[in-house]
């Protein structure tokens, strides 16, 4: 008898261990699955074709075309964070205080991979520290990025209110350095959040490593089409991957000047006659944006694979 294949999603990813839930015969299952040889090229949110090794087991065989792609890299490789998303949501604070590096990173991640993006300011009760966070911000939301401003502790509900119309109906991802409240929003969006990553984490086997990975939850009410995956937080966002043309299309504000410099292959870097750098230098696009444009290009400079 041939071996029972299906379709499943990709909930969780440790090493080379992943989790898929797949609708057999009406009803959903989750499948502990492992790839073929030594490949780790399948990421949290991937469609995937299944064989069935027992009842809850699976082999992937194929990763079926994604939409989209979210990753990041350092000098040696790259990492999957996520397979179709249309949405990232980048979750900072009041306080501790965010990194604007990592805000910037995520977002040009982002606009390479083709997703909207939406900046969460968490913890608008502290109110001491609203309005330097607020004016922080201003700078995305001049170039078109949406804040949203919540409490997760203070105002649940209302919290729950502005975030769940956002996420109907997309494959949302929520990243954020640790502390900035991630955890306490995806809880009350998913009230059983805990159960479900201790569930994941025993059948994935992470030991106590409960939050570092990467995880795909469904929203209760929100139906199918709707799902939620939080990652680890982190510390790095390293984008090597990207080309100097990738980059300089990632960079939003860059968009109207591009085409205006001197010369066609100008890197905006220290040309002259460069659209780019008049800008910067005017104020249409902010010094901190060009600061990180350069260093963007450098680093996709010294990549060794
Ligand atoms: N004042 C205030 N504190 C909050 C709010 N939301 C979360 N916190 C607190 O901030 C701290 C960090 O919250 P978490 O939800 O654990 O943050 P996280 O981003 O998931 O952090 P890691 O687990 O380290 O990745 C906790 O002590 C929360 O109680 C808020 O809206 N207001
Ligand atoms: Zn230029």
């Amino acid at each position: 008898m041939s071996k029972q294949q299906t379709i499943g999603t990709v909930i969780a990813a440790h090493g080379r261990h992943y989790l898929a839930t797949a609708t057999i015969h009406g009803e959903l299952h989750r499948l502990q699955c492992v790839t073929r040889g030594k490949k780790t090229n399948v990421a949290v949110g991937d469609l995937v074709k299944l064989t069935m090794t027992s009842a809850d087991q699976a082999v992937i065989d194929a990763i079926e075309e994604r939409k989209t792609l979210l990753y990041r890299s350092d000098q040696y490789k790259s990492k999957l964070l996520a397979a179709n998303v249309t949405q990232l949501f980048i979750v900072v604070a009041t306080e501790p205080s965010f990194s604007d590096d990592l805000v910037s990173r995520a977002l040009v991640a982002a606009e390479a991979a083709g997703i909207e993006v939406r900046l969460i300011l968490n913890k608008t009760d502290v109110e001491g520290a609203l309005p330097r966070a607020r004016e922080r911000l201003q700078v995305y939301a001049k170039l078109g990025y949406p804040v949203h401003e919540v409490s997760a502790k203070t105002r649940p509900e209302e919290t729950v209110a502005i975030l769940q119309p956002l996420l109907a109906g997309h494959h949302s991802i929520l990243i954020g350095q640790s502390g900035m409240g991630k955890s306490s929003l995806i809880n009350l969006i998913v009230p059983d959040a805990d159960i479900a990553t201790r569930e994941i984490s025993e059948a994935l086997d992470t030991g106590k490593h409960t939050t570092t990975f990467t995880r795909l939850y469904t929203i209760p009410g929100l139906g199918d089409d709707t799902a939620i995956i939080d990652s680890p937080g982190f510390q790095e966002f390293g984008l090597y991957h990207l080309t100097e043309g990738m980059l300089e299309r990632a960079f939003r504000d860059f968009q109207p000047y591009l085409g205006g410099c001197k010369f066609y292959n100008c890197r905006h870097l220290s040309e002259p006659q460069c659209a780019v750098l008049d800008a910067v230098a005017s104020g249409g696009i902010a010094k901190m944006r060009h600061e990180l444009y350069g260093q963007l290009l450098h680093e996709s400079s010294q990549t060794l694979y």
